[in-house]
């Protein structure tokens, strides 16, 4: 595998952004409330670098050149994307950011957490066991899984406004002495070799430019026999590099999610060996029949809904819905409640919709991925 140049980081510079363009919103109860007080130059600038990969890019006429100078960004490009998509996540989705399966009568959030349940069954997590969750967004499935398997838990993050908000719902809640958060790339992480019993990643390392780079840092960093968990976004190996319908679905999810490169199953699967794990499982969850689809709540198929609460969730996706979403935010920004490029990232994030629920129906995708595999003993 050609080596990956990785960003320098600058961890005060990007604290000094995060205070000027969140400043309190972090403090905030709720992802709109938080929407309403940002900084309108810096949300200016964080779209600016953002779009700057994907404004004028179509798939059809993407170089090489075009994908590798998005992997060199990467960890610049996720930062802003969760600076700009953060708030919109927690008020559409909660805080949890990650799909799961939905078997039958189960609600959102029954499946939700029933998802990270498994990830810590499957891995076997106990008691005291000291934990990583690389890429821990607001420390939703932290504070899960601390719950659930009375481990303790540091969160790495590249996002300092996230690691705000995971901070304050872990003071609100009560579990700080099971929770910390820390800020870094975890392409470069700073912990010492051999510090982890356990490490999981849910929906997270697909933002690295190089899998094999990111499960190498998570081997490093891992006790000799200990056990790493992970749900991975790739492609299925259906996915056909020449055939321009899933190369445009391919990009719209890489563009609409904060993801430089997305590569196959046959790739994770080779990173993680590569990495010097040994895989004890693997499976492509998304492939199980159940009840529901993983991507209900985002088809806009009335018919999916299984509760009163469902409908409302699934009528935002229908094309009514979207236009009315649009056109409401739009306002917004017209008026100065919101600021400027909130729609715009509201759009991508409905191309993000749109090209999961493709994938997912032409069998190209999953966000469900499981592997579960252990650093030798020796
Ligand atoms: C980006 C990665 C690797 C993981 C995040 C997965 C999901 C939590 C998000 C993927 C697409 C997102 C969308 C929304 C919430 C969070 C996701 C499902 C919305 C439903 C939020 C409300 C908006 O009105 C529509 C969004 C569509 C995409």
């Amino acid at each position: 595998m050609a080596p990956i140049a990785l960003e320098n980081e600058d961890h005060d510079r990007d604290a000094a952004f995060n205070k000027v363009l969140h400043g309190k919103s972090a403090e905030e109860r709720g992802g709109i409330r938080s929407m309403l007080k940002k900084d309108p130059a810096a949300q200016k600038a964080a779209i600016e670098e953002y779009f700057k990969h994907w404004d004028n890019k179509a798939a059809s006429t993407e170089t090489e050149e075009i994908r590798e100078s998005r992997k060199a960004e990467y960890a610049t490009l996720t930062r802003h994307y969760y600076n700009l998509a953060t708030d919109i996540y927690e008020y559409g989705w909660g805080s949890c950011f990650h799909f799961c399966r939905f078997a039958y009568g189960e609600g959102f959030y029954q499946g939700i957490a029933r998802h990270e349940h498994f990830l810590a069954h499957m891995m076997g997590l106990r008691d005291g066991m000291k934990v990583l969750d690389v890429g821990c967004g607001v420390g939703g499935p932290a504070r899960e899984i601390a719950k659930f398997s009375g481990v303790n838990i540091t969160g790495l993050n590249n996002n300092d406004y996230q690691i705000e908000r995971a901070t304050r719902y872990a003071q609100k809640e009560g579990l700080s002495n099971q929770l910390s958060f820390r800020k870094g790339d975890f392409m470069q992480m700073s912990f010492p070799p051999e510090t982890f019993d356990a490490i999981y990643a849910i929906e997270a390392t697909v933002h690295a430019p190089s899998l094999e780079g990111v499960y190498s840092q998570i081997f490093r960093v891992l006790k000799p026999g200990g056990v790493f968990g992970v749900y991975e976004w790739l492609m299925t190996d259906d996915y056909d590099n020449s055939n321009p319908e899933h190369r445009e679905i391919r990009l719209g999810i890489e563009q609409g999610n904060g993801i430089s490169n997305m590569v196959k199953i046959s790739e994770g699967l080779r990173a993680i060996k590569a990495a010097g794990f040994e895989l004890e499982f693997h499976e492509n969850l998304a492939d199980r029949q159940d009840a529901r689809p993983w991507y209900y709540p985002l088809d806009g198929d009335l018919r999916m809904a299984g509760s009163i609460g469902d409908i409302l969730t699934i009528a935002r996706m229908t094309k009514w819905g979207r236009f009315v979403a649009h056109n409401t935010i739009g306002a917004a920004e017209r008026i100065g409640l919101v600021p400027k490029g909130t729609r715009k990232t509201a759009d991508s994030l409905g191309l993000a919709a749109d090209c999961l629920v493709a994938g997912a129906k032409l069998h190209l995708f999953t966000p469900m991925y499981l592997m579960v595999a252990r650093k030798p003993k020796s």
